[in-house]
């Protein structure tokens, strides 16, 4: 099995997940179906060369470009606007109030943001059956797909991409009071840029296959990737409340358990880039193991390695900024200003040799009467030694962790992160000792009415399910490559 059937046989695999993300199919969403009219239904079963749809005739629906959980986006083309859009066809009548009003939330916050970084809600229309989200069209896809293609990033390409995302990131925490909440390499969209190849390209002496970037333009993009569009809102959540909706001014009057709420659920996404950043730089996320529970347990407790030899050529002060980023103390983590002050980010040429910062990691446990981030404490630990892939194990070598998978290790590292939110909103995950990763994992995102519990400890249970979420990388991956490398014939 190739890589890229891997990962789109694990994605087919996950859809489950987006079921728990939104909520399961509300109970009373078959009475909703019932009602639907012959119509809608057909418009949807509708696979052939012309999609209609009632409501979207001013568009012209051309192929298929991805799936949700309640919805199909299709590239289109708006008659109005005399260009290819996105159409994001939410099927409403399989959604109960709460998860329609999700859309409307969605909606309302996309509605508020202009940046050039961030998918562009170019309209909006309520059909009797189907919400239609009319975007900007991103037409290169998901930069998942590149980061499968290239198997892993050159640190320039992972820069230009990484910063891109940064500055939305920065534009949504600092102008709009956002938090996105699910930034992973899904939702990472782009604008394709001509691909020129390198003359007379010759793969890194250590890397014989790592397929050719292009030519990289600074400020233009390499490997196809142009401009970068960070999508689905789905997750998002203002966390400066209406009253107090401007960043300075009134934040000095906000209460503590506002800031507070404020401060570290904007550092999720700050753990969100650094996860991205580990993936881009070398194909595959900080945090893995076969088993969830533990999986779980070493993203609450940020145990990750620099493995060798996948970061051997990886440069000291690019492995500094993820350090800063995957620090589990979100008071300690980097903020999006401290991201951008970082000499990898800046481009400076001095490449650390010994990084500034060493990479804490914590236990954390949780006071039972903790009720504030003042009282929680936390114990440094030594680093972990990770056993799992070891120089020698040729055979781990040849399969990746079986939970290797950018969206399932993503997907743990946000449900283990929000539950170690030391705020008012998260008061309940905390008010009872954390026993175990599965407490974390479990906990209900109660402040939003559209998350919920994420992660599929049941699904994953078995080693049969466990199977089709493993990725054979022999033929096609970096590790293959360079455990060949370590054992040359
Ligand atoms: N503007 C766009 N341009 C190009 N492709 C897009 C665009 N928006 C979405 N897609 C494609 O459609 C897929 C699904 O879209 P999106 O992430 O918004 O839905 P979802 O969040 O998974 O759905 P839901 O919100 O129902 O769970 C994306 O992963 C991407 O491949």
């Amino acid at each position: 099995m190739s890589i890229l059937t891997g990962f789109r046989k694990f994605i087919k695999a996950v859809k489950p997940n987006k079921d728990r993300k939104k909520g399961k199919k509300a109970l009373g969403s078959e009475k909703s179906a019932d009602i639907t009219s012959q119509q809608s239904r057909n418009a949807e079963a509708d696979s052939s060369e012309s999609i209609h749809f009632p409501g979207l005739e001013k568009f012209q629906l051309k192929e298929k470009l991805g799936d949700g959980a309640y919805s199909k986006v299709y590239k289109a083309y708006s008659f109005e606007l005399e260009k290819d859009v996105a159409v994001k066809v939410i099927r409403k009548y399989e959604m109960n109030l709460k998860q329609r009003s999700g859309v409307h939330k969605e909606v309302n916050i996309l509605r508020r943001i202009q940046h050039k970084n961030i998918v562009t809600l170019l309209d909006f229309i309520e059909a009797d059956d189907f919400f239609y989200l009319v975007l900007e069209l991103a037409e290169g896809g998901e930069i998942f797909h590149k980061i499968v293609y290239f198997t892993y990033f050159s640190e320039q390409l992972a820069r230009h991409v990484i910063v891109q995302i940064a500055d939305a990131i920065q534009h949504l925490h600092d102008v709009c009071g956002i938090v996105h909440r699910d930034i992973k390499p899904e939702n990472v969209l782009f604008k394709p840029i001509p691909f020129r190849p390198t003359e007379g390209y010759q793969p890194p002496p250590l890397d014989p296959i790592k397929r050719d970037e292009g030519v990289f333009t600074p400020g233009v993009g390499g490997g196809g990737i142009g401009k970068i569009l960070i999508g689905d809102f789905g997750f998002s959540k203002v966390v400066w409340n209406t009253k107090t909706s401007t960043p300075c001014g009134t934040v000095g009057y906000a209460a503590p358990e506002i800031v507070n709420d404020e401060l570290y659920s904007k550092n999720v996404d700050m753990w969100a880039l650094g996860c991205l950043l580990h993936t881009m730089l070398c194909g595959f996320p900080p945090f893995f193991d076969d088993n969830v529970k533990l999986l779980a347990s070493k993203v609450v407790k940020g145990e990750f390695e620099f493995l060798s030899p996948w970061w051997d050529n990886i440069s000291e002060s690019a492995k500094d900024l993820v350090a800063h980023l995957l620090t589990v103390d979100p008071r300690e983590r980097y903020d999006i200003h401290q991201f951008f002050q970082h000499p990898w980010i800046r481009g400076e040429p001095k490449m650390l040799l010994v990084p500034s910062h060493k990479p804490k990691f914590y236990s954390r446990s949780i006071d039972s009467t903790s009720s504030s981030p003042g009282r929680m404490t936390s114990d440094f630990k030594e680093r972990p030694k990770r056993t799992m892939v070891s120089r020698t194990s040729s055979a781990s070598m040849h399969k990746s962790p079986s939970i290797t998978t950018l969206s399932d290790a993503m997907m743990v590292a946000y449900d283990a992160r929000r539950s170690n939110f030391p705020n008012s909103q998260h008061k309940k995950a905390h008010s009872s000792r954390i026993n175990s990763a599965a407490d974390l994992i479990v906990e209900e995102d109660s402040g939003d009415e559209q998350t919920g519990t994420s992660f599929p400890f049941s699904d994953l249970s078995n080693s049969d399910e466990r199977d089709s979420f493993q990725l054979d990388l022999a033929q096609s991956s970096l590790i293959s490559r360079r455990s060949a490398r370590r054992n040359p014939m």
